[in-house]
């Protein structure tokens, strides 16, 4: 038995929150997981330390899936963002830890490497058609065989998704929400002519993906996958809110634009009718934010047998730890389709060191035993948690929208 003998929580904000928990045993050997959930950072916190970590103690690290099994089916309230959230970090700790005394990386555990290296897709954005288009072509430079565009809308002031800067980009923006001003119209009649300028200055060796961030109704995503036909996107993901699964029905209906959907769910409950029916093409749930690597590989295996491949987020605000844990599961699952990378600071990079690296298009984790990625805590312990949240987003007349 390796006994957990302490975990805690550590939070710190390197230009950006975040939350990870350590996990330590009786032979002296460490796992941590990221528990980081935008803009509800401490909520995730306190139920760690709180209500999972006093049951941790004492008991034996090797057992993963019953500590799963305990954390989700013992608490009674099931799912959930913060509660999956905190049982995902537990998960990856565990699974850092087995591997780290099989003296193996992670996705050797997990059945061996699939593939060379994980394929992953980077955003270009600006505020016109023509600044984004050159920031993808910095990309394209980079050896980014997957590119995802966003821009500015004409009419419209701000648009999420579309940052300041040109390679680092923020989804929390301010210590209390930010409101932007949202068109359907404006949007829709803008993103046909980003696709086509692409087409034409990117060629057609290259993905591209958009995100429509949950924007419109699912016959307006209808419209917009429809237009979109003709330049071959990769994929639209987020077309419309999914809580009503049963709402990309209307979309299928009208495209044959690949369809992505999942980073906010938090279980495989949140997507079943949307794989079982065929619905969707990739599905983004993360290893932070749907229970760990435990509870994805099962998402992942069901996926596989509807065809459905995976891509998932990889936004800044899913911690390096994150990261590395989604490689590994990347590196070793059949039914992968793609990763989504957004670079973290070099702030955050010290914070985190890790063993995952990029060449040629492609995202590896590395061979060091365990995620493959530490938690620096002198240094951690000098950023300390700053608010922060997310935007919303209001329609022209003032009422609430989707996003
Ligand atoms: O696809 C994406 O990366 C976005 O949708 C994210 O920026 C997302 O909004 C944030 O990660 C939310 O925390
Ligand atoms: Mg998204």
């Amino acid at each position: 038995m390796l006994k957990i003998t302490a975990a805690r929580v550590i939070v710190t904000c390197p230009g950006r929150n975040f939350v990870t928990l350590k996990i330590e045993t009786s032979d002296g050997v460490y796992g941590i997981g990221d528990a980081t959930l935008n803009g509800r950072e401490l909520a995730v916190a306190s139920y760690l330390n709180d209500h999972v970590i006093p049951c941790l103690i004492g008991r034996d690290a090797h057992q993963i899936e019953d500590i799963w099994q305990f954390l989700y089916k013992g608490a009674y309230w099931r799912r959930g963002p913060v509660t999956m959230s905190a049982i995902a970090a537990v998960d990856m700790a565990l699974w850092d830890i087995k591997a780290k005394v099989a003296n193996l990386p992670l996705y050797q555990l997990l059945g061996g490497a699939c593939r060379t290296g994980v394929m992953v897709y980077g955003h270009a954005n600006g505020a016109s058609i023509e600044e984004t288009l050159d920031n993808a072509a910095v990309y394209a430079e980079q050896g980014y065989k997957a590119i995802r565009l966003q821009s500015g809308v004409p009419g419209l002031k701000t648009v999420y998704g579309v940052s300041k800067d040109r390679f680092f980009y923020e989804p929390a923006d301010a210590d209390l929400p930010s409101e932007s001003v949202w068109s359907t119209e404006k949007y829709l009649r803008s993103v046909p002519p980003l696709f086509e300028a692409a087409r034409d200055k990117l060629g057609w060796d290259v993905h591209l993906l958009h995100d429509v961030h949950h924007r419109l109704t699912p016959i307006e995503a209808g419209r917009l996958g429809k237009d979109l036909e003709p330049y071959r996107p990769f994929w639209m993901e987020d077309a419309t809110p999914a809580e009503n699964q049963a709402n990309f029905r209307l979309i299928r209906q009208h495209t044959t634009t690949p369809l992505a959907v999942g980073e906010i769910f938090n279980s495989i409950w949140d997507c079943k009718q949307l794989i079982e029916e065929q619905l969707i093409d990739y599905i983004r749930a993360t290893v932070v934010h749907a229970g760990g690597i435990t509870h994805l590989r099962r998402v992942a295996a069901f996926a596989d047998l509807y065809g459905v491949r995976t891509g998932c987020h990889g936004a800044t605000d899913l911690s390096p730890v994150c990261m590395a844990a989604a490689l590994h599961f990347d590196l070793s699952i059949p039914n992968f389709g793609i990763q989504e990378y957004m670079r973290h600071t070099p702030e955050t990079d010290a914070v985190f060191p890790h063993a995952y690296s990029f060449d040629d298009g492609l995202l590896h984790p590395g061979e060091a035993p365990g995620l493959g990625v530490d938690i620096d805590e002198v240094l951690a312990a000098k950023y300390p948690y700053s608010r922060a949240y997310l935007p919303v987003a209001r329609r022209e007349d003032g009422s609430m929208h989707d996003w």
